[in-house]
């Protein structure tokens, strides 16, 4: 399924594909275990935002943002266990507009593969994508959480076309 409703761009300039994010956006939610607590505080300080668009997390993560602060969160499975990829493979296919992940920058994990995978797949559709408490203070409180927004992406389209004629 594409996501994708337009190429725009002048000619001679790099073409963008466009993909609309609506008022409500699909904020997914991820936090390795030491930095659940500041996730979940984070969470508590913005919950009327948060209540205001769709929430989906990994598993544990999901659970303790529903048991403490009692949000509505749609689960995935845990990290471990694949969730990072479910989560990546809905952004793939556009049901996924946002992502704050505080992932632990001082531990090893079973699945990192599959961390670096989704992160590198956020940065490929260009979605707002906060790694710590700070980049998720600034952006929660843009303006543009409460508008429509249009993501531009390059024409991977016609990139990848490129590769095959060579
Ligand atoms: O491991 C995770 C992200 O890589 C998070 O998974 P949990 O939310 O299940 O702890």
């Amino acid at each position: 399924m594409s996501v994708i409703k337009e190429v725009i761009g002048k000619e001679n300039l790099m073409p963008y594909q466009k993909i609309s994010m609506g008022k409500r956006k699909k904020i997914a939610l991820i936090a390795h275990d030491n930095k659940k607590p500041d996730l979940v505080e984070w969470a508590d300080f913005n919950k009327d935002i948060l209540s205001q668009h769709s929430l989906l997390a990994t598993g544990t993560t999901g659970e303790m943002l529903s048991r403490e602060l009692g949000l509505e969160v749609t689960r995935f499975e845990s990290g471990p266990l694949g969730g990072d990829q479910q989560i990546g493979a809905r952004i793939t296919e556009g049901f996924i507009d946002f992502l704050v992940f505080f992932w632990d920058p001082l531990e090893p994990h079973p699945h990192d593969p599959d961390v670096k995978a989704l992160l590198r797949i956020a940065v490929v559709w260009n979605i707002p994508l906060a790694c710590n408490r700070a980049s998720a203070d600034f952006m929660i409180s843009s303006p543009l959480m409460s508008e429509e927004y249009d993501r531009l992406l390059i024409d991977y389209k016609s990139r990848m076309e490129k590769r095959y004629i060579t």
